[in-house]
């Protein structure tokens, strides 16, 4: 697979970390106008660094873009005149709709949203796509690309930002309750690296029994809450204090704001 990033930032980098791990790419172009901040990826041979965008397509069938969103319009029309007809063009831009591409680079080019996270470095991304209509034939090359970095779903684009906001946001969202869950930690007593290795491991436990089981989690809260026990007493008072309800709120904020930005 020869595969071109074009905008390697912060997730542009974690998708290309990904793909050197599981060394499923034969040629992985990286472009930014930058190209100093990213040195260390040369250390891969497969990788190609440069600022030049239209090299970067030309020798390459895969075309990740991953710019901010406000650089995307300027980049298509400047590699338009590039576009082949085997290119698939694979964007991670938040808000940037399928019909604004089309109406760019044209509804003959098979073109599919993504919207991956930042643990797609770690192979651990839950990436949502939807293609358009001529990119339905490329879902399949997307969903291998993608499952390589994590798992992949296809959802309807009208989705895609309620999914934005829980998948990419959510990494966020999770990384901030871990660091909470470190603080308590440390006020009973733990050191602080002791504590954050605690509240990972916690926390990944609780997923991969989830997962594994294809249990409900009140069921699995109920195996962990002895009656008149500390457990209840904790989750309780945390609900006393808005904790599902804080979550629920903010995952509806994030949404409003996604749904005002305006590309
Ligand atoms: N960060 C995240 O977790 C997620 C981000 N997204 C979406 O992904 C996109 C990228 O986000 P993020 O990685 O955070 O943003 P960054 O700003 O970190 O990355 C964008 C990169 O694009 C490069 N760039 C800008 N102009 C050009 C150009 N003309 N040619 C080539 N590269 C260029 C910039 O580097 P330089 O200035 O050196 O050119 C920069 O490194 C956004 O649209 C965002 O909405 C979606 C899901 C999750
Ligand atoms: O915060 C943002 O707007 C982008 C989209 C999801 C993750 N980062």
């Amino acid at each position: 697979m020869k595969v071109a990033i074009i905008g390697a930032g912060s997730l542009g980098q974690s998708i290309a970390k990904g793909l050197l791990k599981n060394k499923v790419v034969s040629s992985l172009y990286l472009t930014k106008r930058n190209t100093h901040s990213i040195k260390g990826f040369d250390d891969h041979n497969e990788v190609i660094l440069t600022s030049n965008n239209e090299e970067a397509i030309k020798n390459s069938d895969i075309l990740i873009f991953a710019v901010q969103p406000r650089h995307l319009e300027n980049i298509l029309n400047t590699v338009k005149p590039l576009l082949k007809e085997n290119h698939v063009l694979i964007s991670v831009i938040t808000g940037f709709s399928l019909d604004k591409i089309e109406a760019i680079v044209g509804a003959d080019k098979y073109i599919i949203r993504s919207m991956p996270n930042t643990a797609a470095s770690v192979g651990q991304s839950m990436t949502c796509l939807s293609p358009n209509t001529k990119g339905k034939e490329k879902v399949e090359l997307a969903k291998t690309i993608f499952n390589s970095l994590g798992l992949s779903m296809v959802i309807p684009e009208e989705q895609l930002q309620a999914a934005t906001v829980i998948c990419a946001s959510g990494i966020a969202f999770w990384m901030r309750l871990i660091r909470a869950t470190t603080q308590g930690a440390i006020q009973l007593g733990f050191e602080a690296d002791v504590a954050h290795e605690l509240a990972m491991q916690t926390c990944f436990g609780a997923a991969t029994l989830l997962k594994e089981s294809g249990r409900h989690p009140e069921a699995e809260i109920d195996r962990v809450t002895t009656p008149g026990g500390c457990t209840i007493e904790g989750l309780n008072e945390m609900e006393h204090q808005g904790l599902s309800s804080s979550l629920i709120t903010g995952i509806n904020k994030s949404f409003e704001k996604i749904n005002q930005i305006k590309n």
